[in-house]
């Protein structure tokens, strides 16, 4: 199995002290930062979009794990690359209605928006809602089309939320199939929840309140790893 990687959401940090927020938590053990973009449409909240990505560019070296929790995100590829994204995630809901999906046939336009992140130069992750099934992500995962499949673990649009327990079964049928895959949980990651998505197979943990909320976040990251090290039976190892 993977090393864990870590990625603190940026949603529950200071966001008036962005760049120092970003570079105390690194200095503190993060090993990506999770950057969550919000259009107000595809989910009921507003957050930051490219112009900060590159603002805060200019500030950390940091692997930017941008989520795009927006309608049409073909519509950022670009200004996202531009702006520094190492990852850009968008929602398979975003692109096209999940009822008109197959786990057996890709989709043409699932497949063109993965292409276009790649081609922009970001590694391309698809994100799935709690209602989602895992399985409607087989043909671009078979295909070789993903770098990383993020699970909610909540509903999307605030932090703070409740660990929903029940989807991280997605993540166990993701690693059965696809054991170097970046499976990442998102939403109402503690050092507790983080028991049951390691067991299930998920290598990369998002985590926002839990860690900018906390008064040692180095320590919470540190009890992630010793739960991630012991669901894994491997000794905790931060990546390089
Ligand atoms: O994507 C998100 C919300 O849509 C956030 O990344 C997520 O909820 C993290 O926040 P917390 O750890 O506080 O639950």
């Amino acid at each position: 199995m993977s090393s864990l990687i870590i990625s603190p959401s940026i949603l529950s940090a200071d966001f008036a002290t962005l760049a120092d927020e970003c570079k105390r938590i690194v200095e503190l053990g993060a090993d990506w930062l999770h950057i969550d973009v919000m259009d107000g449409h595809f989910v009921p909240n507003l957050t930051i979009g490219a112009p900060v990505v590159q603002s805060l560019r200019k500030h950390s070296k940091a692997f930017f794990d941008c989520h795009l929790m927006v309608t049409n995100p073909q519509q950022w590829i670009k200004d996202f690359a531009k702006a520094g994204a190492d990852m850009f995630t968008f929602h398979l809901e975003a692109i096209v209605d999940p009822q008109q999906l197959s786990s057996s046939q890709a989709h043409p336009a699932v497949v063109e928006a993965a292409q276009q992140v790649r081609a922009a130069g970001m590694k391309a992750g698809v994100a799935l809602k709690p209602d989602t099934l895992a399985e409607l992500l087989l043909p671009y995962l078979q295909q070789g089309l993903l770098d990383m499949v993020l699970v909610l673990t909540v509903q999307p649009g605030f932090g703070g939320q409740m660990f929903m327990a029940e989807a991280v079964q997605k993540c166990a049928v993701l690693r059965q199939q696809f054991p170097q895959l970046l499976i990442e949980v998102d939403g109402g990651i503690t050092a507790e929840t983080a028991v049951a998505a390691a067991e299930a197979g998920a290598n990369v943990f998002v985590a926002g309140s839990a860690i900018f909320g906390a008064a040692e976040p180095a320590q919470v990251m540190q009890q992630m790893r010793q739960a991630y090290a012991a669901a894994a039976r491997q000794p905790a190892a931060v990546p390089a």
